[in-house]
């Protein structure tokens, strides 16, 4: 179920301005097979807010980030486009959907209803809400739009960006609070020293333990194209580093199509 019309509700930051009705931006709503990490292959119906608090230049649903887009649901609005499908899985995902206060409630009240819920998030904001698996995927320098990446200007994001994208005590609360798996997308060989860097000062940092198979490594990659000149190096940087690969399933099976 896509859907399309024009943008307000959101400040230039990305910053969520529907606290007051309580309602959700959402851009799109689908069942598909969870594409990513610990439980790919489990069919489950996505619900994918809009509006980021960053800009990641490779950002797969730039209608949510750079250009959003949405229609406003009620939380109970989404519970009922939820109940169509036959599915006991969630995955909330965005965009960024731990921006929106609105967020927590509707988790809270898919909880209630039993039914096993994913979050995708960036790892900036810490709800105050029920998670069964926070699928965080911290941002790591080569995600960041300099002038030369920006797909939409001249690096205006860049340093905001730059500030937000890693917030080591929000990361270390998440870790502690939820089961949590590390989702990091790679570019290449040049990102691990910052994913090993932060991985020890994770594990320094928060009380949980981060075991290595939590810390999944990503390939970037928005089409099959691309993936395929990612996923080798990837695959084998998780083999030298011992962390867990994930593939992009829903990629390799259905190319960049929406609702998928
Ligand atoms: C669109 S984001 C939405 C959730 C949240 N904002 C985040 O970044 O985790 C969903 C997932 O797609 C990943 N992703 C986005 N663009 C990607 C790309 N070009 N290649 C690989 N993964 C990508 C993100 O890192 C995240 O794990
Ligand atoms: N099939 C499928 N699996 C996914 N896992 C995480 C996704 C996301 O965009 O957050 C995603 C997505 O967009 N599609
Ligand atoms: S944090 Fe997620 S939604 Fe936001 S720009 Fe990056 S990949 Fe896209
Ligand atoms: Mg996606």
């Amino acid at each position: 179920m896509p859907v399309a019309n024009d943008a307000p509700g959101l400040d230039i930051e990305g910053t969520a301005v529907d606290a007051e009705t309580g309602d959700l931006p959402i851009n799109e709503l689908f069942q598909s097979l969870q594409g990513e990490g610990r439980l790919a292959g489990v069919p489950s119906v996505f619900v994918r807010t809009s509006g980021c608090n960053l800009r990641c230049w490779f950002c797969d649903s730039y209608h949510t980030s750079w250009e959003p887009t949405h229609d406003w649901f009620t939380v109970d609005d989404v519970l009922a486009a939820i109940e169509e499908y036959d599915a006991d899985h969630v995955v909330l995902t965005g965009g960024e959907p731990l921006i929106h206060d609105s967020s927590a409630d509707l988790l809270e009240r898919l909880a209630d209803r039993g039914y096993h819920t994913t979050v995708e998030t960036n790892g900036t904001v810490v709800p105050d809400a029920p998670i069964d698996l926070a699928s965080v995927s911290p941002k790591l320098a080569s995600s960041t739009p300099t002038a030369e990446r920006d797909p939409d200007g001249d690096g205006e994001w860049a340093d905001r960006h730059e500030e937000r994208r890693l917030d080591l005590p929000t990361l270390a609360e998440l870790v502690e609070t939820y089961d949590t798996q590390l989702k990091f997308v790679v570019t290449g060989r040049e990102d691990m020293d910052e994913i090993e860097r932060l991985v020890e000062r994770l594990r320094d940092a928060a009380s949980t333990c981060v075991r290595d198979d939590d810390v999944l490594l990503m390939p970037e990659g928005q089409t099959r194209d691309q993936l395929e000149a990612t996923r080798e190096t990837v695959a084998d940087l998780a083999l030298e580093f011992g962390y867990r690969y994930t593939p992009r399933l829903h990629v390799d099976l259905w190319n960049d199509a929406p609702g998928t």
